[in-house]
């Protein structure tokens, strides 16, 4: 049976324990890390079936057949590379990181010669089957725009850098556009889908990224434009913002789970 460590036992983590510990994951929970005790203690006293062991990341990384990173982008500086080393597979979510060239090459290298693999789930965003199947021809382009309430975007390095009060705006204002490169350094814990879309398409730099808020919003939305020779396609969801924390939307922890199901499941549909 696959044995999993998840880093990072906070919104995302936390679902992804409980999938394996439910069964809906057929794999062992084998070693859980935070930071955090309280986010740790959350976890453990959450679980039915098994008891993961509490281990830094040189240690889990020994033990276990695949690490999932789901705490923050500078954790896949210290995750990633350690995983690979060790010859285990790792499994990124907090995907921005990979805005840093000299990372993901580094990661690509040590992947290919350790004989490992790195899985980036589609996260909270849809269409990235589709953005993939196309990009087997040639792409033209590629545009997000992500509108959020308040609570998606608060704490944000572009919010405190630029003085904005996001509680006194009161209607749909855009407050960035620019490239997905500037988008995932400004918004690291908001638009890590702008990283997935531009590893599955046309680049950081080519891929066109607009965040919105939206004070009448409930919910996380996330709408991709794709054109190439393929055609062109639209795809908009409105995300449930998960309940500890309103920045993920719960279809990210579901696409972590999807993506796990996949690599134990021998029958597997979709790109
Ligand atoms: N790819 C995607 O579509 C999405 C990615 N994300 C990203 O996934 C990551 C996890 O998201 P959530 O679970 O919602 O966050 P969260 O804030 O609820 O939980 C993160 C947990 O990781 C821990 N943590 C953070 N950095 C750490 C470090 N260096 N060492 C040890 N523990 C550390 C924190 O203590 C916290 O308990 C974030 O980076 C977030 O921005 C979130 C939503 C969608
Ligand atoms: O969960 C979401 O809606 C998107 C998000 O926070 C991210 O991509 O970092």
């Amino acid at each position: 049976m696959l044995k999993i460590g998840v880093f990072g036992c906070g919104a995302i983590g936390g679902e992804i324990c409980k999938a394996i510990d439910n069964g809906q994951i057929e794999a062992e929970l084998y070693a859980i890390y935070d930071r955090h005790n309280e986010s740790l203690d959350r976890v453990k006293s959450s679980l039915e079936n098994f008891d993961p062991q509490i281990m830094e990341i040189v240690d889990m990384v020994r033990e276990v057949d695949l690490v999932v990173e789901c705490a923050s982008q500078q954790a896949v500086y210290e995750v990633v590379p350690a995983a690979l080393h060790a010859k285990c597979d790792v499994m990124v979510v907090s995907v921005g990181a990979f805005v840093d060239t000299q990372l993901l090459g580094m990661a690509e290298n040590i992947a290919r010669e350790k004989n490992c693999r790195i899985y980036v789930p589609s996260g909270a965003i849809c269409g990235i089957d589709g953005l993939i199947s196309a990009s087997a021809a040639a792409l033209h382009s590629v545009t997000l725009t992500t509108e959020k309430p308040p609570g998606g975007l608060r704490g944000a390095p572009y919010v405190l850098e630029n003085n904005i009060d996001i509680d006194s705006i009161t209607g749909r204002t855009v407050l960035f556009e620019g490239s997905a490169t500037e988008a995932v350094q400004s918004f690291p814990a908001n638009v890590n889908v702008a990283a997935t879309l531009s590893l599955a398409g046309i680049g950081f730099d080519n891929t066109r990224v607009r965040i919105v808020l939206n004070p009448a919003l409930t919910r996380n939305v996330h709408e991709i434009t794709v054109e190439g020779e393929f055609g062109r396609f639209t795809s908009r969801v409105e995300n449930v913002p998960s309940p500890t924390n309103p920045k993920t939307s719960y279809l990210a922890p579901l696409s972590v789970i999807s993506t796990l199901k996949k690599l134990t499941q021998s029958f597997n549909v979709g790109t």
